[in-house]
């Protein structure tokens, strides 16, 4: 299907109704399970074994509704969607300023593990959602020690999400077993005073937090929750300020989908954060989360179903934040009535 089948509705400030969501969630799932394209992460050895049919979408609303269609409710490692979700957490704790000068917020325009991009940029990791950022901000969750940053970031996801999420035992020794790339990456940003902890103990943690089981439903969740200015719309629970939801959402806009970030931006419009086990969330600020699920990824990553269903959605629900028609006036300069 090609863009012009596929109208941008111009955004009202609200989702269009129950119903009409319940049915483009249906709608969406059915247009892009026909598309096989992609392949499933071997990387991470034991992701290579998953199910590459498997397909979950799922919205959440700003008012606690969520839809569901697929394998929405099947658990796969939250792996990179973790990084948005950690940043948030560690932009509570210590500001935004601080966060901002330690890890950075622009895109590195390369690969989520790059050691290049560390190396050109002088030791700067440059944002949260490459892996040298996200080990450095995994370092940065305050903890006396390695178990108890685990255990704040396990809290932390499990809030955003509204429910207890549990460990993927056979993933993180997997990828644990196989991850000499990031130990180097940590170990480099200890070379450049980018980490202050343990670097392979920081490494160790963000690799768990990586492993952490979801659904699409559930990141539909958390995507809404940062949505609803910081509280997650199921519980009711503040987990991160607003002020933190906001800085979160502009930081995944240059850099959710790594080097794909401006195609992404470009036929979305909305602020997004893939995985390599096949997830993603987006975010429509005030409106909901949208979290998809499907093993099968491009060349970057990112899951080709998982892009196509939410670019269907964020199309079809008006969730496109640069999309507009003009408002209706008069000729200018407008005159008043009285
Ligand atoms: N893009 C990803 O999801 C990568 C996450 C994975 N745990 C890694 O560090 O390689």
């Amino acid at each position: 299907m090609d863009e012009a089948e596929l109208p941008i509705r111009v955004s009202t400030g609200s989702l269009p109704g129950w119903e009409a969501v319940e049915r483009l969630v249906l709608d969406a799932h059915r247009d892009a399970l026909a598309v096989s394209d992609g392949v499933v992460a071997d990387y991470i050895p034991r992701l290579a074994q998953v199910d590459p049919e498997l397909f979950g979408v799922s919205v959440a609303e700003v008012d606690g509704a969520v839809h569901t269609a697929g394998d929405a409710h099947v658990a796969f490692s939250i792996q990179s969607i973790s990084k948005a979700f950690v940043y948030a957490l560690v932009c509570e704790e210590l500001g935004h300023t601080a966060v901002r000068e330690r890890v950075g917020v622009n895109n590195t325009g390369l690969a989520f593990n790059s050691v290049v991009a560390i190396e050109l940029n002088g030791g700067h990791p440059m944002n949260p959602m490459v892996n040298a950022g996200a080990i450095a901000t995994t370092a940065l969750v305050p903890a006396a020690s390695p178990e108890e940053r685990w255990g704040r970031i396990q809290d932390g996801l499990s809030a955003f999400a509204g429910r207890r999420l549990e460990l993927d035992g056979e993933v993180y020794t997997s990828e644990a077993d196989t991850n000499q790339r990031n130990r180097a990456i940590g170990t480099l940003l200890e070379a450049y005073g980018r980490i202050d902890t343990d670097p392979l103990a920081a490494v160790d943690v963000y690799t768990r937090q990586c492993s952490l089981l979801v659904t699409a439903a559930d990141l539909a969740v958390m995507g809404a929750t940062l949505a609803d200015g910081g509280v997650n719309p199921v519980t009711g629970d503040r987990v991160v300020s607003a002020s933190v939801a906001r800085d979160t959402l502009a930081v995944l806009a240059s850099t959710g989908l790594y080097e794909r970030s401006g195609e992404w931006l470009f036929e979305i419009g909305l602020p997004g954060k893939s995985g390599v086990a096949g997830g993603i969330v987006t975010v429509s600020p005030g409106k909901g989360g949208i979290g998809v699920f499907s093993p099968r990824l491009d060349s970057a990553g990112n899951s080709v179903r998982g892009q196509r269903a939410t670019r269907y959605l964020s199309r079809a629900l008006g969730l496109d934040v640069f999309a507009s028609e003009a408002h209706a006036h008069g000729p200018y300069p407008y005159t008043r009535e009285s």
